[in-house]
């Protein structure tokens, strides 16, 4: 067997070798029992797809807890130099304190690194227990920003020097006289660009165009955001328009010609547009997209939206079919190439150390990065056997509570069957 080698990005492309190295994070909370049954998942499917002529050459690098225990340090320089080198890391949950304490590694390595696309996609695997009734239309794939938002972290606390400077220079600068209590406010930021949109954007319509989706809906709350989330969509209609537009039909269009035409002539030329295969370009509002993911989710495909609505409706949608056990996701910079891949979920922590959660959404994200990587057979032999293992009623505690008939197994054991079924 050859020497482990680096990833490399040549040309725009990357260049994987046969024995990569690739960089990985345990996590905290249920991380370790989830990493320990996954990487024996993926080794084994690439072991199957390719008889030893490839292998990944994991190499560990700390965050989190077990960072902090052994370098004093949540997240060390030498862990996002890793990533920086090696192009592809996977990582597991890292813990969070709520309204005090660090702020989240997670969003830091997303900011540090410029992983600009949070890409969660959403589908159904035939079995899983999932509370709507027709769980098989749901197939979404969400592009969440991943470096802006109210997510940036810029916020100040009750009663600092700092928050009574930002509310003064709002009400004697800027003239604000809507802050309903002043002396007892926190202040949190909202910066949204064009830039940080638009790359965003393009890159939820260039994936649209490549795997033949048919629309891309711009979610966000512009009613009430007017110049942040109504700048999105703004600025998302006009990417569109000027940069892919031979490849896009918008609503704003539909829009202009409903105005000067009416609505008949506004549904003929939407309807002409998409049967020669443009991509929709439309927006929905954030509060009855929620509603209608429900009622309607075969009318979503793939959806473009702000850091804050993006975590809300991840979560949201992995509800539908089956829960935050089976939901994958990668941070990725398309531009330099750099990607972290991860699950939606975080660290369950009053299930750690018990090797009961469902390691689903790790495995399926390492499904993405295998994928992303060109392996796609190995990437292929794991989807078949998540199906099959499901298919069989042999599943952990979070499907079987809700499935007639299940074998509820350890997230050790499920991982066994996975390798049986590959
Ligand atoms: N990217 C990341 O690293 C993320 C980190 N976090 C962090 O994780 C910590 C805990 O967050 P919390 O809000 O409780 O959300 P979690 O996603 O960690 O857990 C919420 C619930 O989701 C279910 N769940 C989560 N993971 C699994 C799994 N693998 N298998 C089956 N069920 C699962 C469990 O449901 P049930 O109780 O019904 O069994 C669990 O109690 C926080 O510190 C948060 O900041 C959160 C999200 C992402
Ligand atoms: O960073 C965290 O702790 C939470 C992040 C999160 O919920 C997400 O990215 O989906
Ligand atoms: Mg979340």
């Amino acid at each position: 067997m050859s020497n482990p080698e680096k990833i490399t990005v040549v040309d725009g492309k990357l260049n994987v070798p046969n024995h990569p190295i690739i960089p990985f994070i345990e996590g905290d909370g249920t991380g370790p029992d989830i990493w320990a049954a996954s990487v024996r998942v993926i080794d084994a499917a690439v072991d199957k797809a390719y008889a030893g002529t490839k292998s990944i050459a994991w190499k560990e690098i700390l965050a989190g807890e077990k960072a902090f225990n052994q370098t004093g340090d949540w997240l060390p320089e030498e862990t996002l130099e890793a990533v920086r080198e090696n192009i592809i890391a996977i990582k597991g949950p890292l813990t969070t304190p709520i309204g005090e304490g660090i702020r989240s590694l997670n969003v830091a390595f997303r900011q540090e690194l410029d992983l600009y696309v949070c890409l969660r996609p959403v589908r159904y695997f035939p079995g899983v227990p999932s509370p709507v009734r027709r769980p098989e239309l749901t197939d979404i794939v969400v592009f969440r920003e991943n470096t802006e938002d109210i997510y940036a972290g810029i916020e100040y606390a009750k009663g600092t020097d700092e928050v009574k400077k930002v509310i003064g220079f709002l009400q004697n600068e800027m003239g604000v006289k809507k802050i309903r209590f002043p002396e007892t406010s926190a202040i949190g930021i909202k910066p949204i660009s064009e830039e940080g949109s638009k790359r965003l954007i393009r890159a939820a319509i260039e994936y649209a165009i490549t795997e033949n989706r048919k629309s891309v809906t711009l979610v966000h709350k512009g009613n009430i955001m007017k110049f942040t989330e109504g700048g999105f969509k703004k600025w998302g209609y006009e990417l569109a328009e000027t940069e892919f537009a031979d490849k896009t039909f918008t609503w704003n269009q539909y829009d202009q010609i409903k105005d000067a035409e009416g609505t008949a002539a506004a549904d003929a030329a939407q309807k002409q547009e998409e049967a020669s295969g443009k991509i929709i370009v439309k927006d929905s509002i954030a509060d009855i997209f929620l509603q209608q993911i429900l009622t309607r989710p075969d009318e979503f495909d793939v959806v473009a939206t702000m850091n804050l609505n993006g975590d809300y409706i991840s979560d949201a949608l992995a509800a539908q079919v089956g829960g935050i056990g089976i939901a994958p996701g990668a941070n990725i910079n398309y531009m330099t190439g750099h990607a972290i891949f991860e699950a939606t979920h975080g660290t369950a922590p009053k299930y750690a150390g018990l090797d009961k959660v469902n390691p689903s959404s790790v495995i399926l994200s390492a499904e993405m990065m295998l994928r992303h990587l060109g392996w796609n057979e190995a990437a292929d032999l794991i989807i078949s056997s998540i199906e099959k293992t499901i298919a069989n009623k042999t599943v952990t505690y979070d499907f079987a509570r809700m499935m007639d008939g299940a074998t509820e197994l350890k997230t050790s054991e499920f991982a066994d069957a996975l390798i049986k079924n590959l």
